[in-house]
């Protein structure tokens, strides 16, 4: 099936008039073979970009309900490898390219070069390490660049002008906005500072822009997408419905439904 990369989704999108839908879930959770089917599923409900989270002992950017899924998935022995043999088997088999994400220290464990050819022979197109500041990334970009994977960098409604434009000056695939302070989780409302954060994003750069942290009902796609996003992130919200369910079966179907309401609310 050969899907493209990131910024190829985003031009395609761009020209059909569309907004990405873009699911996180975590790897393991509630075990590997499910995830190997939720991104089958995700994949088949028309997600545009799949986020993949390996799970981290501690995972400080995240909320009570991610955190609980990294937990599970590590009780079950969920590691590093398991994820990549996975990968290899599924990602082949997806129309939407998939990007990982990961804390920085599983990637300095192995080493930064070993780390990117070992995800690129997977198939997958993309990389989020939301713990490495920007003047530490470059080795990352670097080696990224050199394997075809593209190196997405956030930034926060705290982060000031200055480096914002550094930041979307080098960022690759996306540029992910991260809505709200504070950690991953479902939040009532989205904040209202996204619609002129993004403003200011879209005067610095042309990349495509896409928001996440709290967004998780088809409300809030909608206005996000209505404030000119070129994607939407929902995470924590799928992965209570996939990791919280009574069984790996209602959660798949549960996870379906959601799915597709939060992409029927989009363009
Ligand atoms: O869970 P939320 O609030 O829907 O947010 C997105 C998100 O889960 C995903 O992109 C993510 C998971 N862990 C993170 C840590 C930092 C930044 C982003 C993330």
């Amino acid at each position: 099936m050969d899907a493209v990369g990131l910024s190829a989704t985003f031009t395609r999108l761009k020209k059909e008039g569309k907004v990405a839908f873009i699911p996180y879930i975590t790897a393991g959770d509630p075990d590997l073979s499910t995830t190997a089917e939720a991104l089958k599923l995700l994949d088949s409900c028309g997600s545009d970009i799949i986020e993949l989270g390996i799970p981290y002992s501690d995972p400080l950017a995240d909320g009570p309900v991610i955190q609980a899924a990294a937990t599970r998935s590590l009780a079950k022995g969920t590691n590093f490898n398991v994820i990549i043999d996975m990968l290899k088997e599924v990602v082949p088999q997806l129309s939407c390219p998939i990007a990982l994400f990961t804390y920085y220290n599983p990637i300095l464990k192995r080493g930064t070069e070993k780390f990117m050819s070992t995800i690129r022979d997977t198939g997958v197109h993309g990389l989020v390490v939301p713990d490495v500041p920007l003047e530490e990334t470059e080795t990352l970009r670097t080696e990224a660049k050199k394997h075809g994977i593209e190196l997405v960098l956030l930034t926060t409604p705290t982060t000031p002008p200055d480096r914002m434009k550094a930041i979307v000056d080098v960022a690759e695939g996306f540029v992910y906005l991260v809505s709200s302070v504070g950690v991953t989780g479902a939040r009532a409302s989205v904040s209202g500072s996204v619609q002129s954060l993004l403003q200011e994003i879209k005067e610095a750069t042309t990349k495509p822009v896409a928001v996440g942290f709290g967004i998780s009902k088809p409300e809030h796609v909608k206005q996000v997408a209505g404030w000119g996003a070129d994607g939407v992130i929902v995470g924590s919200a799928i992965v209570k419905v996939l990791g919280e369910a009574k069984s790996p079966q209602e959660g798949l179907k549960e996870l379906e439904v959601l799915t597709r309401s939060l992409k029927a609310a989009l363009p």
